[in-house]
């Protein structure tokens, strides 16, 4: 299957675009993973330096799903590791995109996932369990609901209200 290269969807979603109905990341993610181009229904998450749900969440049939972690930029802790990306590969999920440090690099880039995060850290996170999930999040200034569409590839990391077609 061909994967919806973001950068002609931007040119093509002028409209879209404008509306506030397709939005961009701001390019501040590094790419891991065997996919480097992936992308799927959104399901959120609101954490901070603690990564049990993250798993919680993978442990649960991805069918597809990009799971988008709101990890408030903590550059002082990893929510994602090798563990979990095998678990995310194992359970179908397209992809993981990290607002925060992932580790293991080496084995996350195994994966056949896309994963998206601001760096690696080497130190794991708590495990206490808080944060929220299926709420509205907001990255770098994107707002970003369950439900909507993440198309991530080289060029970029596009979220769009609806599904959009090639
Ligand atoms: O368990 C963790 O905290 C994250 C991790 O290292 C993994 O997924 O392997």
């Amino acid at each position: 299957m061909a994967a919806l290269a973001t950068a002609e969807a931007c040119d093509t979603n002028t409209a879209l675009l404008g509306s506030g109905d397709l939005r961009v990341l701001p390019p501040i993610f590094q790419i891991y993973g065997q996919r480097r181009a992936f992308s799927g229904p959104i399901v959120t998450l609101k954490v901070f330096e603690d990564n049990v749900l993250i798993r919680q969440l993978l442990e649960t049939r991805g069918e597809g799903r990009v799971l988008v972690v709101d990890g408030g930029g903590s550059m002082r802790c990893a929510l994602v590791g090798g563990n979990l990306g095998q678990l995310a590969q194992n359970m179908g999920w397209a992809g993981i995109v990290v607002n925060g440090c992932i580790r293991d690099v080496d084995e996350v880039n195994g994966c056949d996932i896309g994963v998206r995060a601001l760096a690696s850290h080497p130190v794991k996170s708590s495990k206490k369990g808080i944060g929220e999930k299926h709420v509205p999040i907001n990255i770098a200034g994107t707002l970003i609901r369950e439900g909507e569409w993440l198309y991530a590839d080289s060029d970029g990391i596009l979220i769009s209200t609806s599904e959009l077609s090639l």
